[in-house]
């Protein structure tokens, strides 16, 4: 069963009239992880706030977005914020962006509940320190009293993936949630995902540039390149036996790079991780 339909999606600049995405058309499954790959400026991000409706202004799209029967399309954006959270959650690259700069973590944690819930203090900060200790967050009351710029950019993630696991949203949309990481934040973010898979059965859109990562995490692959899907398939298949030049590319730099790690490490390599 499909949980999100996206149907002949065109995003084009209305200043400019230029098209930057002609036209995409994917699913994604009830219960499954589909992997956005591509190189930088292809068109992912794109896709993922499209699907929101959360693109820049002068940026224009058409098409289908549908989630669960429900043509995002078509609804107000008084309607569409109520979606947004707690139905599709959107996790950016950089988690420093996502807060508030101005209020403490608790603050706009609090707002954010209140908002999709309605709870009070006390329950947001008692469902809040259940689930940041899940994600391995120390001291989470120290952490809702900080402001973003106290963080790490580790763990402004893991507070968007702890809050992601308190809204149980049915799509979580992850844009390359790990690049802004150093490899052992990348490592232990990855994993969390991959629980917040497993306990809640979320549907998930995950975008990376990490062959590594997607491998890890990903059922199906779709790749783009200049605003089009050029490939689409299985991980296995699209890792093993990419049709398109371009995924080949992909791929084979991906092993390239593999190869060189494994030199410089004496032996481990990425995909090893
Ligand atoms: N607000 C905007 N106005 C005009 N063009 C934009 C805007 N945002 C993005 N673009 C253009 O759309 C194209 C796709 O950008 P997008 O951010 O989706 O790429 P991406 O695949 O996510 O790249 P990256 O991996 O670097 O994040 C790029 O050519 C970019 O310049």
């Amino acid at each position: 069963m499909n949980r999100l339909e996206v149907s002949d999606l065109k995003v084009w600049d209305s200043r400019t009239g230029s098209v930057i995405i002609p036209g995409s058309s994917f699913q994604l499954k009830q219960g499954s992880c589909l992997a956005l790959v591509g190189e930088s400026g292809s068109g992912k991000s794109l896709t993922c706030r499209s699907i929101m409706r959360l693109n820049q202004p002068g940026l224009r799209q058409s098409g289908d977005i549908v989630l669960d029967g429900v043509n995002l399309t078509g609804l107000s954006e008084k309607e569409m914020r109520k979606h947004r959270g707690k139905r599709l959650c959107l996790i950016m690259q950089n988690g420093m962006r996502a807060f508030d700069p101005s209020c403490a973590i608790g603050v706009y944690l609090q707002e954010t509940l209140r908002r999709h819930f309605g709870w009070g203090r006390d329950e947001t900060t008692a469902r809040m320190k259940t689930a940041m200790e899940s994600v391995m967050l120390k001291d989470p009351i120290g952490v809702m009293n900080r402001y973003p710029h106290q963080l790490s950019g580790g763990m402004l993630q893991r507070v968007m993936i702890a809050l992601a696991i308190v809204l149980e949203p049915d799509v979580v949309i992850a844009d390359e949630p790990t690049t802004a990481l150093d490899t052992i934040s990348q490592f232990e973010v990855v994993e969390q995902f991959q629980r917040l898979r497993e306990t809640m059965g979320c549907s998930m859109i995950f975008v990376s540039h990490d062959l590594g990562v997607v491998k890890r995490i990903a059922d199906e692959v779709l790749v783009m390149k200049n605003g089009e899907i050029v490939e689409r398939g299985t991980t296995r298949d699209i890792l093993s036996d990419a049709r398109h030049a371009y995924t080949r590319s992909l791929v084979a730099s991906k092993l390239a790079l593999h190869q060189y790690f494994k030199k410089m490490t004496g032996g481990v390599g990425l995909a090893d991780r």
